[in-house]
């Protein structure tokens, strides 16, 4: 079991750094453009990112848990950090090299979020109201589409810490075909709120794309910056999509059976909002034909389900060993990106062992809840 102050202290080691060159690289690219009567829009995109609160005002919060960045700057040390740091010490200046790539990667992540959030009409997300509840819509969809290409011009910083320009295009490459990936990820989804035909392969394929793709890209590339071997590249890349798979299919695990005091929501609550996870994926292609049928006349009403209905959707997958497959394909998944990092050519800088030593608690702790 890893600790929760194991995996705090794994997700907090670069967080500050994070914090700091995201702040610090959204400043110095809007500031051409802070005319007072844009002060509002890009405020928007900065209440978004946890900075300020709805009247604009700088909010006290941290800085959340920035996975993707930490996953940029955890590839970029495990594959080397371009032999700039063979040795632990506080001094964080190596990192420079990766930062815009990481801060380029969480602002793609929140574009995607701010528009994902419009889309499928949610009203809350981290304990806050969403941007379009606040600012409406149109503005939000303009947030969303400047936050883009704020990532963008974000990455280019590259070009300022000794990277050439054939690693900074093959970088906004790699990220240009993963913002494909996921927009086709996120049609993938939409469309299949109106199917009863949804396989668990067709499933796994969307969740690919939609959530795994941006963890892989960024876990690429951090590698990418930190090394000229491709094999490496290739293998964190490996874990990269591994894990991305195995965290959403943590988060789909939890949206059933995680406990109400475990997920500060009502327990069962996916089965409540009749999200097409992989557990009722699973349950529509293997329960018994009664089963089957059950579970599509309850998914397909029109009216809310009652509690009897939700017990009765939990027994089926009781009945169809639901759980046990879901907690088998989250082993499986873990044990890819093990089996990735583990082919990691040696390194034997201090730095490099304890990035890979980090991943490995990040797989650990995605992986216990199947334990
Ligand atoms: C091109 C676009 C808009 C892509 C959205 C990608 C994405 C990861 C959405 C969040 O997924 P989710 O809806 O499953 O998660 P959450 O519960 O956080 O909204």
């Amino acid at each position: 079991m890893v600790s929760s102050s194991t995996i705090q202290t794994t997700l907090v080691r670069h967080q500050q750094t994070i914090d700091t060159a995201l702040r610090t690289l959204f400043q110095e690219t809007v500031s051409s453009a802070q005319l007072p009567a844009l002060a509002a829009y890009y405020g928007q995109m900065q209440y978004h990112l946890g900075w300020l609160d709805a009247d604009l005002k700088p909010t006290q919060s941290n800085p959340g848990k920035l996975l993707r960045p930490t996953l940029v700057l955890l590839a970029y040390e495990a594959a080397g950090a371009w032999g700039s740091a063979n040795e632990l010490s506080p001094d964080s200046t190596y990192l420079h090299r990766a930062l815009p790539a990481a801060v380029a990667v969480e602002l793609t992540h929140n574009f995607t979020l701010i528009h994902d959030d419009i889309e499928d009409g949610d009203i809350e997300r981290r304990h806050r109201p969403t941007l379009w509840t606040i600012w409406g819509v149109p503005q939000s969809i303009n947030s969303g589409d400047g936050m883009y290409a704020l990532s963008r011009l974000a990455l280019w910083k590259v070009l300022e810490h000794r990277v050439s320009g054939d690693i900074a295009a093959r970088l906004a490459t790699i990220l240009d075909r993963t913002v494909l990936v996921v927009a086709e990820g996120q049609y993938l989804d939409i469309s299949f709120e109106e199917r009863q035909d949804i396989s668990v392969s067709m499933y796994i394929d969307m969740i690919s794309r939609k959530t795994a793709a941006l963890m892989g890209c960024a876990v690429e590339m951090g590698a990418l910056l930190g090394t000229q071997d491709e094999e490496t590249i290739r293998l964190l890349r490996t874990f990269g999509d591994a894990i991305g798979v195995a965290f959403q299919v943590r988060d789909d695990i939890l949206g059933i059976w995680a406990t109400e005091a475990e997920l500060g929501k009502t327990s069962a609550g996916d089965v409540y909002r009749r999200k097409k996870s992989l557990p009722i994926l699973h349950a529509l292609e293997h329960a018994s034909p009664e089963d089957q049928r059950r579970l599509q006349a309850i998914y397909g009403q029109k009216s809310a389900l009652t509690p009897e209905q939700v017990a009765e959707v939990m027994t089926i997958f009781e009945h169809t060993g639901t759980q046990a497959y879901c907690h088998q394909f989250l082993r499986h998944h873990c044990q890819l990106a093990h089996e990735a990092l583990s082919r990691v050519p040696h390194h034997t800088s201090p730095l490099s062992r304890r990035a890979l030593n980090d991943m490995e608690i990040l797989i650990q702790f995605t992986e216990d809840i199947a334990s």
